[in-house]
């Protein structure tokens, strides 16, 4: 809900916020560079009488004297019958230059103001400032809901690049952001008189002019008794009329003064509203406030970057969603579908459920398992269909499910059946489903059916399951559903490096590249080869690559070694006795094609920062942890563990390991091996190592482990002795985004 709002309320907004910002972060500079040309030091002990005088002898045509709120005097004057305004130095007297306003930057302040539009553009901004205020709440909300709350608003972000890039950003940028949308929405409120005026009124002309000769400035004792530092304004009588007087405006109030005697006459403060305005002017513009104005630009500039993120985010959200129609309100709802799903093949077969349902004739609500309502008035049967991700985890859209079951107390329970998606290669089969089933189980909710599993998207075994939902419900309903894979690219093999024959552990690096470079056409391969573009799809190293084997529907997923901006995609492989894919692989010559699509894994990646990284793999695991190596161009310290068979023939990148050592991307390296006279593993080099590992883990160190199920388990089990003197263990350093895994 909160999200969708965010989202369609940021694309209605996105023109408006974005010329906002950008003119606003332009004249944020202009109380600085007033401020850098202002003289303004050791003014405090000069009267306004004194500044008059100095003034009078240099124009003795003045007519006005105006000091900005950055300091800067200004004296308005007719010589000559011209009429003209300079820049004063207030200690001296002496002219700076002559003053003027950029016509650039008034057309920047009328476009902020009102986009060029005059009364119904002024309207316009009202609403763009408006909108980005609910922007800018509701993206900290969303980013405290999925941080886990606002304690952790600090934490690790996860996800897409984008995603991420969107959400630090705004974590940055967001108090600058709230500051100026709620003053800029103040102003356009105050400008439209939605809140009452805070003009006070203009103090009456007073009725007690005296009307003599004209006394010489420099001698009035109201001017003697007003520091340079308060003036605002000063207007001049008119020359000859005896019975005009001094207007002074200063910090505090308006009055006027008697030209013969130097009187005060008929003097009004400012009221509150005044002040509270003025103040909030002064947040807004940055006006005597430069250091402010220029951080709060900064953080307007930010905007255009956020837009341009979140429609990215938006988009590609979009793109891979899954359109339920036909979904009834859930008040209103006699059959409701949750759905927990990371790459979104889940919802595919949801839908599948959802039309067949409809068809038979119920009242269907289909929504994400973070969905879960607190009730559904009128449900009578609940399906829960769920992935599992990571290790035996919930999936990206039911991160929240177990959290919100648990608060929800008071909901009336009804049939449910849980349905999980997950791949026997992984030993945590279906572990979310099966923690999902357990948790309702435990509340006292009624099954529908028990706990049922389809192991690889398997279509057969889903329509196996709509039988059983048929008898059940007694309704005929037919579950046909083919997973639709995404689109898949041309790869070919232009690199490989063979290791491990010797040790029975046939291992190759592959590298491909695209058939031709950048795009098909001459105009876009002339476009590649100009922008220095690969073609290839974009990817992190730690992605991963889904490889259709020739005669199989079901992909294999391998671990990414390079980033799409290497310009090669590289996988390490090892060949499994009997395994489809790995032979095939296995099998290809340099030249050799294969079908391949990118899945990301933005889960497994070093977290943005200088923390030490320690990197901890075994076999094919090396391949990611290389990948991050190779782009660690700010040298930042990594530490890497790595367990092979024999050094002569698996030491799987030892060339361009001792390579990244030399050019400090990597500061060391633990490599061992179970196949010599002094055989060893991972994990007991690192229960050796257990002071130094300590040591890193308390400097915030973060851990990303790749590799085999039972070499993670062994890592996981030596850590938690190795931290356990610091009063934490490895769920906790999960819990703080600093424990990451990709285990097969
Ligand atoms: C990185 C990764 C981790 C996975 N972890 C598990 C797991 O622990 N247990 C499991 O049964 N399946 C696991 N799977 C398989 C997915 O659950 C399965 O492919 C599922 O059909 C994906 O559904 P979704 O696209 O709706 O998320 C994993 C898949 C990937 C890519």
């Amino acid at each position: 809900m909160l999200r969708k709002f965010h989202s369609w309320s940021g694309l209605m907004a996105a023109l408006l916020v974005v010329l906002l910002s950008i003119t606003g972060a332009v004249l944020s500079v202009n109380p600085f560079l007033e401020r850098t040309q202002a003289k303004v030091a050791g003014t405090s002990s000069i009267s306004v009488a004194e500044l008059t005088g100095k003034i009078a002898s240099r124009y003795p045509g003045a007519e006005q004297i105006q000091r900005t709120p950055s300091g800067s005097i200004i004296v308005y004057f007719t010589a000559d019958g011209q009429t003209g305004a300079d820049l004063i130095n207030p200690i001296t007297g002496k002219t700076i230059g002559t003053y003027s306003t950029s016509p650039i930057m008034v057309w920047v302040k009328n476009l902020h103001r009102s986009y060029l539009l005059d009364t119904p553009g002024r309207v316009g901004a009202g609403i763009g400032a408006f909108l980005m205020l609910l922007l800018t709440f509701s993206g900290a909300f969303m980013l405290a809901n999925r941080l886990g709350g606002w304690r952790h608003i600090l934490r690790p972000l996860q996800g897409s690049f984008k995603q991420r890039l969107h959400c630090q950003v705004g974590r940055v940028a967001v108090l600058g952001l709230l500051l100026s949308a709620s003053t800029g929405l103040y102003m356009s409120a105050v400008t439209f008189e939605l809140i009452p005026p805070h003009q006070s009124a203009e103090p009456a002309f007073p009725e007690n002019v005296k009307g003599g000769v004209p006394a010489s400035v420099d001698t009035l004792p109201a001017l003697k008794a007003i520091s340079v530092t308060e003036i605002r304004e000063l207007i001049y009588p008119y020359p000859q009329d005896q019975s005009d007087v001094y207007s002074i405006t200063t910090d505090q109030g308006r009055g006027f003064i008697d030209q013969a005697t130097g009187e005060l006459l008929s003097y009004q403060p400012y009221g509150s509203k005044q002040n509270i305005y003025e103040f909030i002017y002064k947040l807004h513009t940055g006006e005597g406030l430069w250091w402010l104005g220029l951080l709060v630009g900064l953080s307007a500039l930010t905007v255009p970057l956020m837009t341009w993120t979140g429609i990215q985010v938006w988009w590609s959200r979009k793109k891979s969603a899954t359109t339920i129609k036909n979904n009834t309100a859930a008040r209103l709802a006699d059959t409701v579908i949750l759905v927990g799903s990371e790459s979104n093949s889940t919802w595919g077969f949801a839908k599948t459920l959802h039309d067949a349902l409809h068809l038979a004739g119920y009242l269907v609500h289909t929504t994400a398992m973070n969905s879960l309502a607190s009730n559904y008035p009128h449900a009578k049967r609940l399906f829960i269909l769920t992935s599992t991700y990571g290790d035996g985890d919930a999936p990206a859209s039911a991160s929240q499910f177990m959290a919100r079951l648990e608060k929800i107390t008071d909901m009336r329970q009804f049939p449910v059946a849980v349905l999980g998606f997950g791949d026997r290669q992984f030993p945590q089969f279906c572990q979310f489903a099966k923690d999902v089933e357990a948790a309702l189980t435990a509340k006292g909710w009624p099954q529908l059916l028990p706990l049922d599993t389809i192991n690889r998207q398997s279509p057969q075994a889903y329509a196996r399951w709509g039988e059983a939902i048929s008898k059940v419900l007694d309704s005929e309903l037919t579950l046909v559903h083919t997973p639709v894979h995404p689109r898949s690219s041309t790869l070919v093999l232009v690199e490989r490096v063979d290791y491990g024959m010797e040790v029975q552990a046939p291992t190759s690096v592959l590298r491909f590249k695209t058939p031709k470079g950048y795009g098909k056409g001459l105009l876009s391969r002339l476009l590649g080869h100009f922008l220095r573009r690969s073609g290839l799809p974009h990817f992190e190293a730690g992605d991963l690559v889904g490889i259709l084997a020739p005669g199989t529907s079901v992909p294999r997923f391998y671990s990414l070694a390079s980033a799409s901006k290497d310009g090669v995609l590289e996988i390490c492989v090892r060949q499994h006795p009997g395994g489809l894919c790995s032979g095939f692989l296995h099998a290809l010559s340099l030249g050799d094609i294969i079908e391949a699509f990118i899945q990301p894994n933005p889960s497994f990646r070093p977290a943005a920062g200088k923390a030490p990284i320690v990197l901890i793999g075994a076999g094919t695991g090396i391949g990611p942890l290389v990948g991050f190596i190779r782009n660690n161009k700010a040298h930042h310290p990594i530490h890497l563990y790595w367990g092979g068979r024999c050094p002569e023939s698996d030491f799987l990148y030892e060339a361009e390991l001792n390579i990244y050592l030399k050019d400090k991307r990597l500061t060391e390296l633990i490599a061992v091996f179970s196949r010599v006279s002094e055989r060893s593993y991972v994990q007991d080099k690192i229960i050796v190592d257990g002071a130094e590992l300590r040591r890193l883990i308390e400097k915030d160190a973060q851990i990303l482990v790749c590799g085999g199920r039972n070499m993670a388990g062994s890592v996981t089990a030596a850590l938690n002795d190795i931290i356990a003197p610091l009063g934490i263990d490895v769920l906790t350093l999960k819990a703080q985004g600093r424990y990451r895994e990709d285990v097969y």
